[in-house]
């Protein structure tokens, strides 16, 4: 059975006037389909984070088109956009940017707060079982200066996961991890997507971590080739 398009992009170009003008992405084509874990990996400088902001509806001044579930969504604008990427992506960073005088329980319920869906005690439940899913039920109340840094990115994952999206976006999510923390964040995405289904595309440097998701979209030069 063919599988539907989450997201997808028809000839993505992006300039940058610094000062002269320099094109930073050429006529990019993509398609991710709904259960697809996709990384995209490429030379520093060659466009991955520009795509990313791009895919992300975080930046609109592109030419081309973007497709979320087969709908245009360049053009919208700014409050409409909002609500497409607080309903339907999540985002996990190199950096974690949870609120540190915040618990990790309060960090992941923050999204589904600002989502306006559920009940407190709705939203409650499912911070809960999210941070059980990855091991951190019993680090819920403690703040995010006491966690390490592979349990801060377990924090921002289930953060990302909170509003179950229909895609999780990430920018070299285990770029700050050692070795054995970057293995435990893979195996978290690795479980996403063969027990959740969960579609992902994730930007990185590792190739072991590119090697184990089912396509490696590669850049060069603001091009996929
Ligand atoms: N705000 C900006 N103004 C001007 N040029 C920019 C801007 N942001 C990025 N660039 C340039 O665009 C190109 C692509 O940058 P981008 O950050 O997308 O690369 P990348 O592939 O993500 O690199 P890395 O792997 O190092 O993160 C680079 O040449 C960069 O210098």
């Amino acid at each position: 059975m063919q599988r539907s398009s989450v997201l997808r992009t028809q000839n993505v170009s992006k300039y940058f006037y610094s000062p002269e003008k320099t094109q930073v992405l050429k006529e990019v084509c993509l398609d991710v389909k709904k259960g697809e874990f996709v990384s995209v990996m490429g030379k520093s400088g060659c466009g991955k984070s520009t795509l990313l902001y791009i895919l992300s509806t975080m930046d609109t001044d592109y030419e081309g088109q973007l497709y979320i579930e087969n709908e245009l969504v360049t053009g919208l604008d700014a409050k409409i956009l909002s609500r497409i990427r607080n309903e339907k992506i999540g985002f996990v960073f190199q950096f974690h940017y949870l609120l540190n005088e915040f618990s990790a329980l309060e960090n992941v319920k923050i999204p589904a707060m600002k989502l306006g869906r559920y009940s407190p005690e709705e939203i409650e439940h499912r911070a809960m079982e999210k941070l059980r899913i990855f091991g951190m039920e019993s680090h819920a109340l403690k703040k995010v200066h006491q966690l390490s840094g592979g349990q801060k990115q377990r924090v921002a994952i289930a953060r990302a996961l909170i509003n179950d999206p229909l895609i999780i976006m990430g920018d070299e999510p285990t770029g700050n991890l050692d070795k054995s923390n970057s293995d435990i964040v893979f195996n978290i995405f690795k479980e996403l997507a063969t027990e959740f289904h969960q579609t992902m595309l994730i930007v990185t440097h590792d190739d072991e971590f590119a090697k184990g998701t089912d396509r490696i979209i590669e850049m060069e030069d603001g091009r996929i080739i």
